[in-house]
């Protein structure tokens, strides 16, 4: 079956109810494979995400020459190389539909003695890529390009030199990217940021050793610092918990625990952005995976009301949007989200996939250049375009609870980038699904 054949049918009503744990971290599982290749000694990763994007970071790596063993589904033995012990790659790297491999490693690879040509599908070459490569440029990396988006060829390095960036976007993607490099150059790099981004980077070189200055939209490292190997416990996704968050906050009587989910603060927007609509969601058994807080989130169904979401709620739940207007669609009254122009660039422009969606369902909404307008009510069926982005397919398969008739959603294999296993899972909660 080609990629975009598989489509979900989703039977309204039912109600999501039990205890569920979702994948891992996507972010926090990118760079336990990125940083344990650049440590020294073996590393270990427990609840790794097996889904595509992590997958092809898995096999950029071994194709630079790093052993990383699969002991279970979900467990990984990370042979480190050191900073300084990656082979060039024989063939390009595919990176596939994901943009934090790309710019994360767009950073590291530019550190290196060998040239890398860095590829990805469709939907990634259609990405922005010179926010990472004008600051790298800054540091003296030499980055081709197809005007600034992917294919990238990433060439031998020429002792790259530290910067102090001021990003104009709050993108942990960007911060990141621009850290690894920081790592191959002389002295102090620094990263300023308009707001927080997610701080995985940070709290994970910390547990491998490095010293980074870090606070809310500033982070720091000096060059030269080698990475000791450590053991990674990666905490449940909250952007996959998130669907199902939704998905019972929307429906009275529903009421579901969702297990070891990762609540750094940096991250939890989307709680934050729920309970401003009445939601009744409570964090339990509250702990640390290492450097991460972690807790069980358990949210029973309600009422929920419209609200106005601006920018300082935008950077801690950015993947989190599409979800967010199925929950203003059946909020009562308006819903209106601004400064959320970054959802443009994602792996679709999820502000028009999720307006074109939510009208051809019957829902009064409007795009605006940053965000979008929501009259909560009634949401008939019909059939939805999910235009391959993983987020707007599984949005539209939670929405189906409330609808009136069927949702169709078409374009659903990239749901593999992100939640492998979603269908099976919301089956077990109570939704229903079918794949076809
Ligand atoms: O650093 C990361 O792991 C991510 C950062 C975010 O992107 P931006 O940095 O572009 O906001 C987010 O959308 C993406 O899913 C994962
Ligand atoms: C934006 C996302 O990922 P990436 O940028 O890594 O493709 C996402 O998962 O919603």
């Amino acid at each position: 079956m080609s990629s975009s054949e598989l489509s979900y049918t989703v039977i309204p009503g039912g109600r999501l109810a039990g205890r569920l744990r979702v994948p891992g971290d996507k972010s926090i599982s990118h760079r336990s494979i990125m940083f344990g290749a650049l440590a020294e000694g073996l590393t270990t990763v427990e609840g790794f995400l097996t889904g595509e994007d992590c997958l092809c970071t898995m096999k950029a790596f071994q194709a630079m020459g790093v052993r990383i063993e699969r002991p279970a589904e979900t467990s990984l033995r990370i042979h480190g190389v050191g900073l300084h012990g990656l082979q060039s790659p024989r063939e390009p790297l595919d990176l596939g539909n994901s943009g934090t491999s790309m710019r994360l490693m767009a950073g590291l690879l530019s550190g290196q003695h060998f040239t890398s040509n860095l590829v990805g599908d469709a939907s990634l070459s259609r990405r922005p890529m010179k926010r990472i490569i004008a600051p790298l440029e800054q540091m003296g990396a030499r980055i081709e390009s197809n005007e600034g988006k992917a294919p990238l060829n990433i060439l031998p390095h020429r002792n790259l030199k530290a910067i102090s960036y001021h990003s104009p976007v709050a993108s942990a993607q960007i911060k990141s990217g621009i850290l690894l490099a920081g790592l191959y150059a002389q002295g102090k790099t620094e990263v300023f940021e308009p707001e927080a981004s997610r701080d995985h980077t940070e709290r994970m070189l910390r547990a491998f050793g490095v010293k980074v200055e870090a606070r809310a939209g500033y982070a720091a490292l000096e060059g030269g610092q080698s990475l000791k190997a450590t053991a990674i416990q990666v905490p449940a996704d909250i952007s996959s918990a998130a669907f199902f968050m939704v998905g019972a906050a929307i429906v009275p009587g529903s009421e579901i625990v969702l297990s070891d989910v990762g609540v750094n603060p940096t991250r939890t927007g989307i709680i934050d952005v729920l309970r401003l609509m009445g939601a009744d969601i409570r964090l339990e058994n509250e702990r640390r995976f290492g450097d991460e807080p972690v807790a069980d989130i358990r949210v029973r169904g309600g009422g929920l009301r419209g609200v106005r979401i601006g920018k300082e709620l935008v950077a801690a739940s950015i993947d989190e949007f599409p979800i967010i207007f199925i929950a203003a669609a059946f909020a009562q009254g308006e819903t209106v989200v601004e400064g959320a122009e970054e959802l443009r660039v994602k792996e679709s422009d999820r502000i028009q996939s999720m307006c074109d969606g939510l009208r051809a369902l019957g829902v009064a909404a409007q795009a605006l250049p940053d965000g979008m307008r929501v009259m909560g009510g009634r949401m008939r069926g019909g059939t939805v375009d999910s235009r391959g982005d993983h987020r707007i397919a599984m949005s539209f398969a939670i929405a189906a609870l409330r609808a009136e008739q069927p949702i169709r959603i078409l374009d659903c294999a990239n749901v593999n980038t992100s939640f492998p296993g979603f269908a099976a899972l919301a089956r077990a909660a109570g939704l229903g699904i079918r794949e076809a």
